[in-house]
């Protein structure tokens, strides 16, 4: 992957990314200002305490409904934190608010549960202003639970038994928008009858870059092949779907009369998202776009945000945890994300965090070796301020929004500039100040500064601590150790007996 990275020099491939629409020259839009917004969802917004747009959120609205009509998909990578879900929201909720019939229309797909449940959050902030349904496939319930939210069965009468198969052609979708995770999408579109992608207007792949590193059952190729034959077959009653006061002006025009020729019409429309879009061919190539936008942030392809602040903070090997703590006691009560390199380490180094005595703050881990509805529950505890330091793998940190957060500490080095994005990304979002903080051996300095080199806004100072926050940390953190120590050997016992190593003894790269 560092070698991918290195690869991939600023200038793109392919020839639509190299003249991009540039989102730094947008400024916020007021609510009032915005064309053609729909005075319902205006409320909406404002319910939710937005005044105005971001800026690349007023950019996709103006490739969207106005004046860019749907014309182009768009491939869409700007800073974490920049508020790129309302970006996509909001124009398709804009779009389907007058749809007459219920059927899905737009597809959401996005790589973890937590972030689909994020995600839906926002849509239904919106969408029922305009009488719209959302939906989630995530596997957060049965399937049979998941199955009865977003297929209307027909009632019967009491009494009467039916065979499924006599219904099938009643059977409705209750949701217009579905936000889904690979996984359970495919068990949809497998397995569930009445689950259909036949009128699907929109595709959004949101964290795309992480979407396509990995096949997940081939969800992608199978929603294209599925909507690619629907395409076809829509051609002749393309009009009954169109939203009346958008019709022919807002959706894409005739496949002829654009120049577009050969792609069926009303095609697909798909948006594909991340803070740090791949610009690998092969990789784009997956998504089929028609005519693709690229809109992107600034002139570096790595953005961090504008009022993140970068420290790093010099330390021995030996003593990282409690120069760790004692950073975590100088930063006070403020949400803390810390990061490590491994699922391991992170259950380690929480372990050992829970060992020292009388600290201010409730630590929990949060990685993929938990089970979803443990990591679901920390979250929620997190959210909340129940809990105020949350030690924390990779894999499960993207695009995770939490109110709160002032400070991330990448308590191992991150190995690439796209990990170093995504963390400090946890701070500094919707405009806020953060901070981000990388302990570091001397040994790992030179290497960090040419991976901060590759992102804008890069400056990063050297953090000290003073010597009183340090000295009294050496006993106490002499019999955390010990209690580290026990915990390890009775979780190796515990875990002998059930036939599994400890994960605290040893490390999974
Ligand atoms: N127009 C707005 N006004 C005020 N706050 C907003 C606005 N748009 C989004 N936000 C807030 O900004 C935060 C970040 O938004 P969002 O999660 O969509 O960012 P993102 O670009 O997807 O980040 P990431 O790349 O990390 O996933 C959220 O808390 C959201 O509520």
């Amino acid at each position: 992957m560092g070698a991918e990275e290195d690869k991939q020099k600023s200038i793109p491939v392919l020839p639509w990314m190299r003249s991009p629409i540039d989102v730094s020259s947008f400024d916020e839009c007021p609510l009032t200002l915005l064309p053609c917004l729909d005075p319902r969802l205006k409320v909406a917004l404002e319910n939710m305490e937005i005044s105005s747009l971001f800026p690349v959120q007023l950019a996709v609205w103006q490739e969207t409904i106005g004046p860019g009509s749907f014309e182009r998909d768009l491939c869409i990578n700007s800073p974490t934190g920049s508020g790129k879900t309302l970006a996509y929201a909001l124009p398709i909720v804009q779009m389907l608010s007058t749809r007459s019939v219920k059927c899905l229309r737009a597809l959401v797909v996005l790589p973890t549960r937590d972030l689909a449940l994020q995600v839906k959050e926002v849509f239904s902030a919106i969408a029922p202003a305009v009488g719209l349904s959302v939906g989630l496939a995530v596997g957060q319930s049965s399937i049979a639970d998941e199955i009865s939210e977003l297929i209307n069965r027909p009632k019967l009468q009491l009494g009467v038994s039916f065979d499924p198969e006599d219904f099938l052609p009643e059977l409705q979708s209750s949701v217009d928008i579905l936000v889904a995770t690979p996984g359970r999408l495919m068990d949809h579109i497998n397995n569930t009858k009445g689950f259909t992608l036949e009128h699907l207007c929109y595709l959004v792949v949101d964290e795309t870059d992480r979407l396509l590193r990995e096949a997940y059952q081939s969800w992608l190729p199978t929603v294209l092949q599925i909507t690619r034959a629907n395409d076809e077959s829509f051609l002749p009653c393309a009009q009954t779907f169109l939203p009346s006061p958008f019709s022919l002006k807002t959706i894409r025009r005739s496949g002829l009369e654009r120049g577009f020729k050969g792609k069926p019409y009303p095609r697909l429309v798909k948006m594909v998202l991340s803070a740090t879009l791949t610009q690998d061919p092969s990789k784009l190539a997956q998504l089929d776009l028609h005519h693709p936008l690229f809109l992107t942030t600034g002139q570096k392809r790595y953005q961090l945000p504008e009022k993140l602040q970068s420290y790093k903070l010099f330390c021995e090997s030996k003593y990282k945890p409690l120069y760790l703590v004692a950073l975590l006691q100088s930063l006070g009560e403020e949400k803390c994300i810390v990061f490590t390199s491994s699922v391991e380490s992170t259950h380690r180094l929480c372990t050992l965090l829970n060992s020292f005595d009388n600290l201010p703050f409730k630590i929990k881990e949060y990685s993929g070796l938990q089970r979803q509805s443990v990591r679901s529950k920390t979250l929620k505890a997190f959210r909340k301020g129940d809990i105020q330091v949350l030690v924390s793998s990779d894999a499960m940190t993207r695009g995770m929004d939490v109110e709160g957060v002032r400070n991330v500490v990448n308590y191992d080095m991150p190995a690439y500039i796209k990990t170093y994005i995504h963390r400090a990304g946890r701070t500094a979002r919707a405009g806020q100040t953060g901070c981000c903080f990388t302990l570091l051996r001397e040994d790992e300095v030179k290497r960090f500064n040419k991976l901060l080199r590759k992102a804008e806004n890069n400056s990063c100072s050297k953090y000290s601590l003073p010597s009183s926050y340090i000295e009294p940390l050496h006993s106490v953190y002499e019999s955390a150790l010990e209690k580290l120590k026990e915990t390890v050997e009775m979780e190796t016992s515990r875990k002998r007996k059930t036939g599994f190593k400890s994960s605290l003894s040893g490390e999974r790269k």
